[in-house]
């Protein structure tokens, strides 16, 4: 099925090209098994079972041998592409490959793959707002931890103040083309983005921040396993 076949505007795009280096093993963590599927599955079906999303791009690592060869998934199409070597690289990868049906100044999701424990209701406040925003917005939660800024010698050197300080997640909702160039921007300026927003924000731009639950897990370490095992477990 190539891209253009495929209808919809409002689609996701999956940076799903990560080698895991911070989880370790042989398998890329998109792939672990986890309530007897693959990890990347949960993440997926979160967001093709969600009646406003139209399809997903996946976003794969070169010749990456895990790929189930998914086509569809809960009834919408699934379209796969190549990645780059930063996250940023793979959700400028991901965007382009999007069909024809997205047009320029419709939203996007961008998820990561690593992020399955994602819930509708999350979606639908994230879509209700930010749609409605001139930039977009992301999901997000505040921190609710003191933070410590630690020496060389593994003491603290201080306490940062954490007011007004939210912790990123995904989905981030953004418009294709604004997106893509606020990427292309920060790629082209040598600048490492770690999500979307903050792409957006060198634009001078100030995307909403929508609060969204604290169990949306990005698995990072093997320690997360056994947290999203028991929160997949207790959907
Ligand atoms: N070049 C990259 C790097 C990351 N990702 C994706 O971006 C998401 C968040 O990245 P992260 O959790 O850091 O995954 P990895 O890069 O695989 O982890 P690590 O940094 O430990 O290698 C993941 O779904 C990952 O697959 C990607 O598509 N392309
Ligand atoms: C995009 C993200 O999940 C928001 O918190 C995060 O920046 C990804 O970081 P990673 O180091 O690429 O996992």
């Amino acid at each position: 099925m190539t891209p253009d076949q495929v209808r919809g505007r409002l689609w996701a795009v999956v940076p799903a090209a990560g080698r895991g280096t911070r989880f370790g093993g042989e398998v890329p963590k998109q792939y672990l098994a986890v309530g007897g599927e693959p990890l990347i599955a949960h993440t997926l079906t979160a967001l093709c079972a969600h009646p406003k999303v139209d399809g997903v791009v996946v976003v794969l690592a070169e010749a990456d041998a895990h790929w189930p060869g998914w086509q569809a998934i809960a009834g919408k199409p699934v379209v796969t592409c190549v990645g780059g070597s930063e996250r940023a690289d793979s959700v400028l990868a991901g965007l382009a490959a999007l069909p024809d049906s997205v047009r320029a100044d419709d939203f996007v999701l961008v998820h990561d793959a690593a992020r399955p424990n994602l819930h509708p209701a999350d979606i639908d406040r994230l879509l209700e707002y930010g749609r409605n925003d001139p930039v977009g917005a992301i999901l997000a939660a505040p921190l609710r931890d003191t933070l410590k800024r630690a020496g060389d010698d593994g003491g603290i050197d201080g306490t940062e103040p954490r007011e007004r300080l939210w912790r990123a997640f995904t989905p981030q909702l953004f418009r294709r083309l604004q997106l893509s160039r606020a990427l292309e921007a920060a790629r082209d300026a040598g600048v490492a983005v770690t999500d979307e927003a903050m792409a957006m924000e060198r634009q001078g731009l100030r995307p909403l921040l929508i609060e969204g639950r604290e169990d949306n897990l990005k698995v990072t370490t093997a320690a997360d396993l056994a947290l999203l095992e028991f929160l997949l477990g207790s959907r």
